[in-house]
């Protein structure tokens, strides 16, 4: 369904990627499988080529490091479930998930969540916060505070800085309250250039 939308799957675009996708999965802040048959990683193809650079400049530069997706496309009604599921304020929700009623650059197939995954190690390196932990210290504008506070350490902040660099390298642009999501368009080029995934 989503082939026929025009998205790929990123493991056949991005040869060695990881992919873990947590809401096809009990591991996530609401504790339940919510993607049923959608069980990899689509995403728009201009989005797939732009991860595609940040992976191969990751390997340039660090054999041993490979890039590990967490989401990519999620549909609109998978969005309503996190916005629910989400216990914050309604004021201070959309920092954490995409107000399902406006649509959200994951609803696009335009914004990717992840991490970095070392291959010697086996295991992801360490950024200070679990996936989806809400709250400042996963907040890449207030690592300094939280630095400052022993909330999280320079190498993991070292080790954001990597992430970021390929991501924004390759075209992305971060948000403030999130150290893994990234986004390829603005919600304005998402709504002109693509449909919402329902
Ligand atoms: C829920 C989290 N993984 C995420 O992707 N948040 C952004 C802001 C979103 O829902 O668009
Ligand atoms: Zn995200």
């Amino acid at each position: 369904m989503l082939f026929a939308q025009g998205l790929v799957d990123i493991e056949v675009a991005v040869p060695g990627i990881r992919v873990e996708l947590k809401y096809s999965t009990t591991d996530n802040f609401f504790g339940r499988d919510v993607y049923g048959d959608l069980v990899r990683c689509f995403l728009q193809p201009e989005v797939a080529e732009m991860v595609k650079k940040a992976q191969e400049d990751l390997k340039k530069q660090y054999p041993n490091l490979t890039l590990l997706i967490y989401d990519g496309v999620r549909p609109l009604s998978v969005q309503q479930i996190l916005w629910d599921s989400l216990d914050k304020p309604d004021s201070i929700k959309p920092l954490y998930v995409s107000d399902p009623k406006i649509g959200g650059l994951h609803n696009y197939g335009v914004a990717v969540d992840l991490t970095i995954f070392d291959l010697k190690k086996g295991e992801p390196l360490d950024m200070g916060t679990p996936y989806d932990y809400f709250g400042y210290p996963a907040y890449p504008d207030r690592e300094l505070e939280m630095l400052a506070e022993g909330k999280i350490t320079r190498a993991q902040v070292a080790n954001r800085e990597i992430l970021r660099k390929v991501m924004t390298g390759a075209g992305f642009t971060g948000i403030g309250s999130e150290w893994w999501h990234f986004n390829a368009f603005s919600r304005k080029e998402a709504g002109e250039k693509f449909q919402l995934i329902k």
